[in-house]
């Protein structure tokens, strides 16, 4: 049995996010596993393979952290009931890289005299402080901020900051001038010449675009792609359609001589970074769209198609296209098994064969589940 982590936020009652906190992994595992199963219970010939177990605590890649307190004193975590400022820089579950770089970062708010937001009052400037390592570690930073007020200040003693973490590659200002509860606005500003934070994954190069999705967990990520790949060779297929591949991450692991690989995002800055790591790679026959996954339409048939939706699945429509489809592989990676078993259930035509649990999101009860679907 593995030793439960502990949080002194969490202790405190200051910060609940990680539900399952003070519960020893190994029993956070079983219980996925248990709540998998039950979902999956309608399936009962497919095989499950052993859950793929992550590290307890430093597994987050990326720390989104809301900015309160005052510009002498800025706080980056969350905000209490009061909308308060509450630090959670010492938050456990982020990378050791991505805690080291905060007290950096505060000192930097405090000395560019960025004015924290101010939710009830609707005054101030900087909303959230989004931090992205990747596994080499390399830092991606952005401040949230609601008008381009304090950009003046920011360019001027950023050369501070990057002497004292130089592993900052990529830094911008989003603009979110509404206020309302979503965590970034549309426009982002470059204030470094890198535009891209390289994400090396075993073999394979990923570029992240700020606002574009990555995998949570890097270790569990490059886990789900090497399973995806190892089923998509196992069938050998000519071609492949990568749907919701955000910055192509399963794209580009499946790639192989021979093989075309098509890639459908909604993300422009998505799929930007996925036709970069592309053309890095100088993989011709690997492909991306912007588009709808959904209103996908199935005139050329490819081999195998590997989908990869948010929480919400697949949804009806393009269940019934692909239910409708001749495809003959499905490789269906999600982080919602309530949806997955009800999308399955909409694609009678498709049996499970084998099925993987990966704990991508340790101490909550959530977990990415990966399916290997044949045609009956
Ligand atoms: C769970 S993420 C998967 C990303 C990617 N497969 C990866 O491994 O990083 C879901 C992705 O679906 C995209 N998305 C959401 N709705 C979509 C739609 N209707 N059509 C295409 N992409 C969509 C999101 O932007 C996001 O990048």
């Amino acid at each position: 049995m593995t030793t439960a982590m502990q949080c002194d936020y969490f202790d405190g009652g200051v910060c609940r996010s990680c539900t399952l906190m003070g519960t020893p992994y190994d029993t956070q595992l079983m219980a996925k596993m248990e709540h998998a199963r039950g979902l999956l219970a309608a399936w009962p010939d497919a095989r499950w393979l052993p859950a793929m177990a992550s590290s307890d605590r430093g597994f987050r890649n990326r720390a989104k952290m809301v900015v309160g307190g005052t510009a002498d004193n800025p706080t980056l975590g969350i905000l209490d009931q009061s909308q308060r400022g509450v630090d959670l820089t010492l938050c456990g579950i982020i990378s050791a890289g991505l805690r080291a770089a905060m007290a950096p970062i505060v000192s930097f708010i405090a000395l560019a005299r960025i004015v924290p937001y101010d939710v009830p009052a609707r005054r101030g400037e900087l909303k959230h402080v989004l931090l992205t390592e990747s596994p080499d570690g390399a830092l991606m930073l952005r401040f949230v901020l609601r008008s381009t007020e304090a950009l003046g200040r920011i360019r001027k003693h950023l050369p501070s900051l990057l002497a004292e973490l130089p592993q900052l590659k990529v830094i911008t200002a989003n603009l979110l001038p509404e206020h309302k509860a979503v965590l970034e606005g549309d426009e982002e500003i470059a204030l470094t010449s890198g535009e891209t934070l390289t994400m090396p994954l075993d073999g394979v190069l990923l570029h992240l675009r700020p606002g574009s999705f990555f995998q949570t967990n890097t270790q569990i990520a490059m886990g789900l792609y090497a399973q995806a790949r190892e089923w998509i060779d196992e069938v050998a297929p000519r071609l492949v359609w990568d749907l919701y591949c955000g910055v192509g991450g399963f794209a580009l692991y499946v790639a192989a001589p021979g093989r075309r690989v098509h890639g459908v995002e909604v993300s422009a800055p998505a799929v930007e970074s996925a036709r970069l790591s592309a053309s890095g790679a100088g993989l011709k026959d690997v492909t991306f769209a912007v588009g709808d996954a959904t209103a996908l339409s199935t005139a050329e048939t490819p081999d195998a198609i590997i989908v990869n939706p948010p929480r919400r699945g697949l949804g009806e429509k393009l269940c019934a296209t692909l239910e409708a489809s001749g495809i003959p592989t499905i490789v269906y990676s999600s982080c919602n098994a309530v949806t997955l078993a009800q999308d399955i259930a909409a694609m009678p035509g498709y049996a499970p064969q084998r099925i993987r649990l990966f704990d991508m999101f340790p101490q909550t009860d959530h977990y990415e589940t990966m399916v290997l679907l044949t045609r009956r």
